[in-house]
């Protein structure tokens, strides 16, 4: 398989933390979407600072598009768009202007594909950007980032701030990328209901080490939450529970098929779960 983005046993500590990236690895195949999620602090920013050599990793492998980056390989950094939540450009500006800026920057600069997407966006190209508001902002920065024609966009929180109808409207570009099949999306977001919609791929994150990594059809239909009464539950080998729960009246228990699970445990009840409740039962669980 061919892979925009292919990670291997990255590590990376920070001086006066005890954070760190643990042999973090996973893959995202082209045409594909990988959605990664993981709590606050688990090491998302990280993971996605150290792809786009922002911060030095300390040790593993990052090839994007079968090369690992260096400081001077401004070819392939032209090629990965990026919008972090905190995405700004100089508030003076229309972004007509950052448009004739950006064209001075970037080799690949389309203006009439920026253009087409500030008017999908509904941007006024000669408002300063300095007077729009958060999600307009976002939005802003999205259309930067597609409109030098990348062919990986790094996505870090980067639908936070909008509102559920310009959400799916941001979703749809997305799904419209990768639609060449060249091109794929690494997109972090606490909006799980986002990756349920557009992800392919799912990684989880905990403490700077990868739960994870899967096709989301997989874990949506073949996974499974088990709800087990306490009597049940002593009768489940240990080996057919990824993790488990206890709540007041049930014990959860997180399935790797769930088919399997009930042709071997007639009588228990086994329900899809959300990537939510996937996360929850894999982080805050007992294994
Ligand atoms: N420059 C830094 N120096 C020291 N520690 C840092 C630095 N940047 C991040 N950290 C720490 O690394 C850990 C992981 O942070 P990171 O921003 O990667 O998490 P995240 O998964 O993106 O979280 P969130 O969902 O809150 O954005 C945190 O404990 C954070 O405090």
């Amino acid at each position: 398989m061919s892979y925009s983005l292919d990670i291997q046993n990255l590590n990376k500590t920070y001086p006066d933390s005890d954070f760190r990236l643990n042999n973090v690895s996973f893959s995202i195949p082209k045409g594909t979407i990988m959605g990664f999620v993981g709590e606050n602090g688990a090491g998302k920013s990280t993971t996605m600072n150290a792809v786009l050599n922002i911060i030095k990793k300390d040790s593993g492998t990052i090839k994007i598009f079968g090369r690992e980056m260096g400081d001077r390989d401004t070819d392939i950094r032209e090629q990965i768009g990026v919008v972090f939540d905190a995405s700004n450009f100089p508030e003076v500006l229309t972004p007509a202007k950052l448009s004739k800026v950006m064209s001075g920057i970037y080799k690949q600069w389309d203006h009439s594909f920026f253009l087409d997407a500030t008017a999908r966006f509904k941007l006024d190209t000669r408002k300063q950007i300095g007077k729009f508001s958060r999600g307009m902002k976002m939005k802003l920065a999205l259309a930067v980032a597609l409109s030098h024609r990348p062919k990986l966009l790094i996505l870090d929180e980067a639908t936070s701030g909008l509102d559920p109808i310009v959400r799916d409207e941001v979703l749809e570009v997305f799904l419209e990328f990768v639609e060449d099949e060249d091109h794929s999306i690494l997109m972090s977001s606490h909006i799980t209901t986002d990756m349920e919609k557009i992800a392919d791929y799912i990684t989880f994150i905990h403490q700077g080490t990868i739960l994870l990594t899967e096709k989301k059809d997989h874990l949506i239909y073949e996974y499974g939450i088990a709800r087990c009464k306490a009597e049940q539950f002593q009768h489940i080998d240990r080996a057919d529970m990824l993790a488990f729960k206890k709540r007041d009246y049930q014990i959860d228990v997180l399935v790797e098929n769930r088919g399997a699970f009930e042709r071997k445990y007639s009588g228990i009840v086994v329900d899809t779960g959300t990537i939510d409740e996937i996360m929850v039962l894999l982080v805050k669980g007992d294994q």
